[in-house]
């Protein structure tokens, strides 16, 4: 096989040793909201010869809500999170029935692999997770990931499977990213909408300035355009090419033709925990620091300690993810060890004034620990 690198145009992608392919659900349903057989089986044949071609493949599949709907007589897509769940937890099944089905048909296993945040941030599942899908793949099986919709609640959950492709793509080391929608690539403003132009290119987040994306998925959709820009940036930054089109266009994507919007991957890999905190962790606060704790949690990546901060807003409890604001604008993201309401008893004291203050059992620790920080911004 072809040595691991991200490749640097689309004739480049057919040589990627590894790739993780996403289909969204409006891809894989017709107008009547239910799986569209024909679909997923030119989607599973495109795959089959990437493999033939001597490529890994990963496929994250949205649908298990879309392919639950029929079956439970519902009339549209679930707004509440129990009926979602229920919905999905029906679909799923369905939908991997069919995979393993129409991957037999090329002699291909299949793989269901149900992931939630935590197994992306938490180390151990982390590693859990790599360790499993790094089997399978040497198995020669095509893990099928979706997230595990049944018991991820509202507070930890990637919500759309974008993201979830971007970090998955971080957890098998995949050298391109294909994300497959219904519109044929990124456009400078909604398609629906005339005079709206294809972009070719995206060589760095500067080409993406004035470029009017929506967070609005279609009836079926979830994240929209916005969550499939945000997954590109996320992959590119970590050292995978990402090309945008849709699924019909699936086979002339993967063979390397000039079809979609190609990302050029810009970054090399970074911890998953920080990618996950740079770029899909919600934010429910917001720390003010002094120039020195700006300057120490950006240029030294140190722990921020409660000396340097000066103001606390919003309303979080530990463990909650916050952004941290120096004199002159943001300048990262971290994991608050402290909540909003024991941190203002805390402000511009040294760790030894709070140790001398806290109970002997309690030890102080820094605010947010530098490993669970993500430099941002520009005071880097
Ligand atoms: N700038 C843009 N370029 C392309 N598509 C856009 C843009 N802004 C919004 N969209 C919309 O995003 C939709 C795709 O998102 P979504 O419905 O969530 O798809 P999926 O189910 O594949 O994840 C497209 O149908 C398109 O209408
Ligand atoms: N996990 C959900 C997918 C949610 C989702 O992101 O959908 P989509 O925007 O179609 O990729 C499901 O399988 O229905």
């Amino acid at each position: 096989m072809t040595p691991s690198h991200p490749p640097t145009s689309r004739t480049d992608l057919p040589h990627a040793a590894r790739v993780v392919v996403k289909v969204g659900s409006t891809s894989l349903t017709g107008p009547d909201g239910r799986l569209d057989m024909a679909a997923l089986r030119a989607l599973v044949t495109v795959l089959a010869q990437a493999r033939a071609r001597g490529q890994q493949v990963v496929l994250v599949s949205s649908g298990a809500i879309a392919a639950g709907i029929g079956p439970l007589g519902l009339a549209a897509k679930p707004r509440d999170l129990a009926t979602a769940q229920a919905t999905a937890s029906v679909g799923q099944g369905l939908l991997m029935a069919q995979y393993s089905a129409a991957f037999a048909e090329h002699g291909l296993g299949a793989a269901q692999v149900l992931l939630t945040a935590d197994d992306v941030m938490r180390r151990r599942h982390y590693a859990n997770a790599h360790r499993a899908l790094e089997r399978l793949l040497t198995l020669g099986v095509v893990p099928v990931v979706n997230e595990n919709d049944t018991v991820a609640t509202d507070e930890i959950r990637f919500g759309d499977n974008d993201r979830l492709a971007a970090l998955t793509s971080h957890l098998v080391r995949a050298d391109a990213l294909v994300l497959l929608t219904d519109v044929d690539g990124l456009y400078d403003g909604p398609p629906s909408r005339a005079g709206s132009r294809l972009i070719p290119d995206v060589r760095s987040p500067a080409d993406l300035a004035g470029i009017e994306v929506t967070g609005r998925g279609s009836a079926l959709g979830t994240g929209g355009m916005l969550t499939k820009v945000q997954a590109a940036q996320m992959a590119t930054a970590n050292g995978t090419a990402v090309l945008l089109t849709s699924a019909r266009r699936a086979g002339e994507a993967l063979a390397g033709a000039e079809v979609g919007t190609f990302f050029t991957a810009t970054g090399r890999r970074s911890p998953a925990r920080r990618l996950w905190l740079a770029h899909a962790a919600e934010i429910r606060g917001r720390l003010q620091l002094d120039a020195g704790a700006a300057h120490a949690v950006t240029s030294g990546k140190r722990s921020l300690l409660a000396a340097g901060i000066t103001a606390v807003d919003g309303d979080f409890e530990a463990g909650d993810v916050v952004e941290l604001f120096g004199p002159s604008g943001l300048v990262a993201r971290g994991v608050s060890a402290y909540s909003s309401r024991d941190l203002p008893a805390m402000l511009g004291r040294s760790s030894d004034e709070l140790r001398a203050a806290a109970h002997p059992d309690e030890p102080v620790r820094p605010v947010v620990h530098r490993d669970d920080l993500a430099p941002m911004g520009t005071e880097q």
